[in-house]
């Protein structure tokens, strides 16, 4: 990419689009164009090939998408393979029509198996059946690595997938029962804390393991990817660390402040027992994030805490 090249990035204002529009501009590339869902629905076939047609963008940043943690998931399963499907179908087809040099498309730990090995190495993609939470999530990002691969095998495309762990980070959804956990849990904690609860109630039986990677180190490794990773298939972003979500609410509740009992809800799911990304493909490609889990935790909770007004009325 040249610090010029016009440079889509779909989804801008979520948060890992966010982190990634932040990081172009911190190394100097000086065209991005962006759309909100307002301006542009990329459900819409019509819409997104006007907008292609229209604008051309070299590179693209696939970063849009129906997103959402084990609830919504589970609860929205139609929205969540159908807006997926329809915003990578047409996002990626109008790329090819349109000729851009080089498409990232974002999938998720959640394409590999339930009872997949660990840790996770990429040749496990579609080796057994998918957790139920999130089957429909799950069957649209591998789709989305198929589309890619397939448009890349007729039509020489350099379209790229690249799967992120669990993420966290500046700009989070901390919506009560649609969120992640780590967001779900800094605001829960930080509302207990306020209220001098006695105790906090956690999803499941905090034994699932899970890695989680800051949205600003994504969106490096994403930068750096896009400007020297060429391949079919996929690659793992992610810390090659875990913690069960136990461990995880006890370092939320030190980092938030919050002093009372954690108690276990045993009627949510778990979801898969552990997703823990092997790293050793993106490690030999010479990146290695940066943001440790506690440092990242207090840096999302100041983020939280700016921005108290906004999710009080959510
Ligand atoms: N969060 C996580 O833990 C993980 C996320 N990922 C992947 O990373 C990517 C980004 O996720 P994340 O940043 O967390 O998600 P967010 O929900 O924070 O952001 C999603 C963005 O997508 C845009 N969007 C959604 N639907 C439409 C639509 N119909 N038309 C146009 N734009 C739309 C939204 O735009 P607007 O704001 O304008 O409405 C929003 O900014 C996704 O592909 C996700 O699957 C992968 C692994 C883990
Ligand atoms: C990134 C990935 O995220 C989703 O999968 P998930 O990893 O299961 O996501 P999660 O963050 O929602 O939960 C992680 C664990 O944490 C437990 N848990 C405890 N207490 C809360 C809680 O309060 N909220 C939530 N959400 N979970 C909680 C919860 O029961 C589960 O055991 C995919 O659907 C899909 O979106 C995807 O790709």
């Amino acid at each position: 990419m040249e610090k010029n090249s016009k440079i889509y990035i779909a989804g801008h204002r979520g948060m890992v689009g966010s982190a990634i529009y932040r990081e172009l501009q911190r190394e100097g590339f000086n065209n991005l164009i962006t759309k909100t869902s307002k301006e542009l629905d990329l459900r819409n076939q019509e819409g997104v090939a006007s907008f292609f047609a229209e604008e051309k963008p070299e590179y693209v940043f696939l970063a849009a998408a129906k997103v959402g943690g084990i609830i919504a998931n589970d609860t929205y399963r139609a929205e969540f393979l159908y807006d997926n499907l329809q915003i990578q179908n047409n996002i990626i087809h109008n790329s090819y029509l349109t000729g851009v040099k080089k498409l990232m498309f974002l999938g998720s730990s959640c394409i590999y198996p339930k009872m997949a090995p660990q840790p996770l190495k990429e040749e496990y993609l579609l080796t057994g059946p998918l957790e139920s939470t999130n089957e429909f999530y799950a069957i649209a990002k591998i789709a989305g690595i198929k589309m890619c691969d397939a448009y890349r095998d007729q039509y020489g495309c350099n379209f790229i997938s690249v799967m992120p762990t669990n993420l966290y980070g500046y700009n989070d959804n901390y919506h009560p029962q649609n969120s992640h956990v780590l967001p779900a849990l800094i605001r829960r904690f930080h509302e207990a804390k306020e209220q001098g609860l006695p105790n906090v109630t956690i999803w499941g039986s905090g034994s699932p393991l899970r890695e989680f990677l800051f949205a600003d180190d994504l969106a490096e490794a994403c930068v750096y990817l896009m400007q020297d990773y060429n391949e079919p298939g996929l690659i793992n972003v992610g810390t090659g660390k875990d913690i069960s979500i136990k461990e995880l609410a006890q370092l939320v509740k030190g980092i938030v402040g919050f002093e009372g009992d954690i108690l276990f809800d045993t009627s949510k799911p778990d979801g898969t027992p552990r997703k823990l990304m092997d790293v050793t493909k993106l490690h030999s490609k010479g990146w290695t994030h940066k943001i440790e889990l506690t440092e990242g935790i207090a840096l999302a909770y100041q983020d939280f805490l700016s921005k108290t007004s906004v999710y009080n009325t959510n």
